[in-house]
Formats: structure tokens, sequence, C-alpha cells
């Protein structure tokens, strides 16, 4: 059976340059951190998962579905966190906005809004349901994100550095409902290696080669020994 996430000698090369090289890798755990320096081809794997980067070559499967050749389908099992909340809100409201993610359901008018309703009640975002949505805070704007995102109900959710812009206590918020609540599998990638060290496994990646892969402590103590 294959894996969850399933990529298989996948390479990228952007205008010629190869920023992902060779990569095979089997995940199926729950929480998977993804680890590495800076320009290492963390956010290209990442986006991969969802079909936002096309592999050059190699195969990928994502809960059984090929990301470049089935975007819609992908699309609807995958969701994707960014670092900065604005990015990711589209309507003028906050209800709208998360309603604005089920769209072409079929369903009625108030199956929406009871929805939508649930939702921001869950992220205790109800109050401010009829709010503009660029009038919440930080962290409450990358909590409409994710409640736009999980109201789709993905298996998988993707996280690119989802508390960078976010406060202590918005950042602890924020990944306890990542790593401690939420049932999805999630793909996190961080520079926080407390982050990456509530997760099941990390895996590392260096000049876009996987570099380490394992139990997230013993990963995450072999990278900090080599950046000393
Ligand atoms: N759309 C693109 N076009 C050209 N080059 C790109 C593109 N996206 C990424 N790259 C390059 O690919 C390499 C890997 O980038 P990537 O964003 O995956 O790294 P990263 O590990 O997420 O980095 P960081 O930790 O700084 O966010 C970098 O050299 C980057 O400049």
């Amino acid at each position: 059976m294959t894996s969850e996430i399933h990529f298989e000698n996948v390479s990228v090369e952007f205008s010629g340059r190869e920023v992902l090289r060779d990569l095979s890798l089997d995940l199926d755990e729950r929480r998977i951190a993804v680890i590495g320096s800076n320009g290492s081809g963390k956010s290209t794997f990442a986006r991969m998962l969802n079909g936002l980067v096309t592999p050059t070559r190699g195969e990928v499967r994502v809960h059984g579905v090929d990301p470049a050749r089935q975007p819609k389908e992908i699309r609807r099992r995958v969701g994707f966190v960014f670092s900065n909340p604005d990015a990711q809100i589209i309507m003028p409201t906050v209800a709208e906005d998360v309603a604005f993610s089920l769209r072409g359901r079929g369903l009625t008018r108030t199956e929406v809004q009871e929805r939508v309703t649930a939702a921001l009640d869950r992220f205790g975002l109800g109050e401010h349901a009829d709010a503009p949505a660029q009038t919440l805070s930080g962290g409450q704007k990358q909590l409409l994100a994710l409640c736009a995102v999980l109201i789709r109900e993905p298996g998988l959710v993707v996280a690119d550095e989802p508390t960078a812009y976010l406060d202590a206590s918005n950042s602890r918020r924020i990944a306890r409902f990542l790593l401690d609540e939420m049932p999805q599998q999630l793909v996190l990638v961080t520079h926080d290696p407390r982050l990456a060290a509530r997760c099941d496994i990390a895996v590392r990646f260096e000049a876009g080669i996987l570099v380490d892969r394992g139990d997230p402590a013993a990963v995450i103590a072999r990278y900090e020994e080599e950046q000393l």
C-alpha cells in the first residue's frame, strides 16, 4: 500500500536550477516537522503537497492523489496555511471568508451558515462573525485562516511557518491546536526546534537534499551540532 505521503525520485528545477534533488520519502506519521537552513527546499517540498509546485521529475502521491494531475481533488484533501494570514483572507467579513471555503459544495444557505457559525465558535471567533476580516489581530487572522482551511475537512494540513508573525501567546494557541488538538495529518515547516520536537517525525533538508529523518529530538540535535 502506498503511504499517505509518497515521493519517489522527485526533483524540482526553477529556471533550470535544481532546488530539490532526487527525493524519495514515505510518510504516514500524523505530525511531520520539516526543518533545515534557509533556502534548503522546505517550502518547495511543502508546496508540492498541494500542487502549488509541480515536480520536474518523479512521482508524488498525497492521500492517494497526484497533486500535479488532480488539482481540484488535491485542494479538497490538502489544506495549506501560510505564514502570513493576510495572504489567505479573501472575503470582506470573517463569516463570508469562512463561507467562501464551502462554495461549490451544493450546500443550502442555511447549511453554510450553520457550519460557519459552528466553526467560528470552535476557534473563538464567533463574536467577530460580521466584523471586517482585516480588523482582526494577527493571531485572530491566523485562526481565521485555519478555520477556513479546516471547514473543508481536509485529510492533511500543511502549515508553512504558521506562527512566524504571531506573539508568544498566539503562537502557543496555534501550535496547541495544530499539534495537540487537530486530528488531521500535519506537515509543519518550521525554524522553531521546540515546535519540531513536538512532532512524531522530523525530516531535514539541506541544499535541496533530504539529509536526515527520524525521531525529532535526534534530528534536531544533529542539526544543532552542525550549526555550532
Ligand atoms: N518560484 C521560484 N522560482 C525560482 N526559485 C525559487 C522559487 N521558489 C523557491 N526558489 C528557490 O528554491 C530554493 C529553495 O527555496 P525554498 O523556499 O523551498 O526554501 P526554504 O527551505 O523554505 O527556505 P526558508 O527557510 O528561507 O523559507 C531557494 O534557493 C529559492 O530561492
